[in-house]
């Protein structure tokens, strides 16, 4: 059994596949405490893996986004394999603190501080809060590097810190800007 907060239809709002439709499953619970946080995740229901895959079996878009909460916490190979099985390109929204599943397809690491010990990151995604130096998380192996601003108050504070260093993209996070979950 897994602890799910809830899972929604919508558009991938933020980094490299903003705009793609998909199945969010926000997993409850997680192991740091951002102050930033923009999320309600302690609630849940308990969902074995038949009524999971059943719901993602009844969404029409081929992405699923494994998010929380932290994911990791409650994430294995079969649960993965079954979301393949049914045809799904599997995401995740990880804070990097522990290892995930190898056959997920789109690995999105948001660093927190904390030592990251993933094997594979495909983007990197940090929310800029300007209180800490970003760079750091330059190091991280990944083929994308994105920064968010927090909580959409900052972009022309991230605008003009990614015009200063061109390695970064902007994440924005379109769906809280046209209003969708
Ligand atoms: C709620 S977290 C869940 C997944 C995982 N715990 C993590 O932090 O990556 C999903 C995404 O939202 C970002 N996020 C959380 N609070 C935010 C905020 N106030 N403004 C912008 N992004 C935020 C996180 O950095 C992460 O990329
Ligand atoms: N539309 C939409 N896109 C998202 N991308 C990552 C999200 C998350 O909370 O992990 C999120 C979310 O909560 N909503
Ligand atoms: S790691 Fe993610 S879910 Fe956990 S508190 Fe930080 S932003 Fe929220
Ligand atoms: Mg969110």
């Amino acid at each position: 059994m897994r602890k799910i907060n809830e899972i929604f239809y919508s558009l991938q709002g933020e980094g490299f596949h903003t705009g793609t439709p998909a199945l969010f499953i926000r997993f409850s619970g997680c192991n740091l405490k951002c102050p930033f946080c923009d999320t309600q995740h302690e609630e849940g229901r308990w969902m074995d893996d038949e009524a999971i895959w059943a719901e993602v079996a009844a969404c029409p878009a081929r992405m699923v986004i494994l998010t929380g909460g932290e994911p990791s916490l409650w994430i294995d190979d079969a649960l993965i394999d079954g979301l393949h099985r049914l045809g799904k390109y599997v995401c995740i929204e990880t804070n990097g603190t522990r290892k995930v599943p190898a056959g997920i397809d789109w690995v999105t690491c948001s660093p927190k501080g904390a030592p990251v010990v993933l094997d594979r990151i495909d983007e990197v995604k940090v929310v800029f809060t300007g209180e800490e130096d970003v760079e750091v998380y330059r190091q991280l192996p990944a083929k994308q590097y994105y920064l968010q601003p927090c909580s959409c108050r900052n972009t022309e504070e991230v605008v003009d810190y990614i015009l200063k260093h061109p390695e970064w993209r902007l994440s924005l996070q379109t769906h809280k800007w046209i209003q969708i979950r």
